[in-house]
């Protein structure tokens, strides 16, 4: 049995770039590492539903907090088979965003606290409900949200998408998001969480040193 390992944040604070470093320190020590990111854009319809309301499609489903975020929870919930044969397989599963993001962003969204209702249903729904499996640990990367905001338009720009979604270019709301996911990690919200605050230091060899411990 593998463990499950979780890199949560916002948009642009490094986590697909952690995500790569770690796993490749990891196999180079012989474990066998699987990676998935959520969303699954392209793999699973809700996903794919979400994308198209964020660009201004199906009316005004973008505006419903709750609407996005069972779209976000039902594309994990037919994650659901993957993820437990992933668990099984591998030593070491490791996911860029789960369900804690639906925590933070909805909470965000919803300009509540960790401890609001929110965080509380989305709990209900894919812990009590859907049985999502519960992280061995959740990575919280955190850098200035002012640096977040200029590497995610950085990468839009590379990638040549029109300068972010709509949640990405609302930089108060990154501002709360933040404020929520440290909350959540300080209250150990659903599993042990490690908090990394300097992202330029991350050394992928001394996370997964901690990580094997
Ligand atoms: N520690 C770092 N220092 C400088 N730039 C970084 C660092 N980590 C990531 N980046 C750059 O920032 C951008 C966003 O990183 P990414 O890993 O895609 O973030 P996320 O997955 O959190 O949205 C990429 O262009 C990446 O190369
Ligand atoms: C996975 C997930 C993401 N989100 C939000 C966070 C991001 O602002 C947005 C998109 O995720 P993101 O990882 O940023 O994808 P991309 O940059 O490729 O568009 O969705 C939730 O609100 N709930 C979730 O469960």
């Amino acid at each position: 049995m593998g463990r499950l390992i979780v890199i949560e944040g916002l948009d642009g604070a490094g986590k697909q770039t952690l995500a790569d470093g770690l796993s490749a320190e990891l196999r180079s020590r012989g474990l066998s590492v699987g990676e998935a990111a959520f969303p699954r854009y392209g793999v699973d319809v809700h996903a794919d539903l979400i994308a198209e309301a964020l660009r201004g499609q199906h009316g005004d489903l973008a505006d419903s907090v709750h609407g996005m975020a069972v779209l976000y929870a039902l594309d994990r919930r037919h994650s659901l088979d993957w993820l437990r044969s992933g668990i099984a397989e591998h030593d070491i599963l490791l996911l860029d965003r789960y369900v804690a993001s639906n925590a933070a962003y909805g909470a965000a969204r919803s300009w509540e606290k960790a401890d609001g209702g929110f965080v509380e249903w989305v709990r209900q729904l894919e812990v009590d409900r859907f049985g999502m499996p519960r992280p061995d640990l959740q990575i919280l990367l955190r850098v200035p949200t002012a640096v977040a905001a200029e590497r995610a338009e950085r990468r839009e720009s590379a990638n040549g998408d029109g300068g972010g979604d709509r949640f990405e270019s609302d930089s108060s709301l990154q501002e709360r998001c933040d404020r929520v996911y440290l909350e959540l990690a300080e209250s150990s919200w659903w599993s042990p969480w490690r908090v990394i605050d300097d992202a330029t230091a991350v050394d992928p060899a001394g996370l997964a040193d901690r990580i094997l411990d």
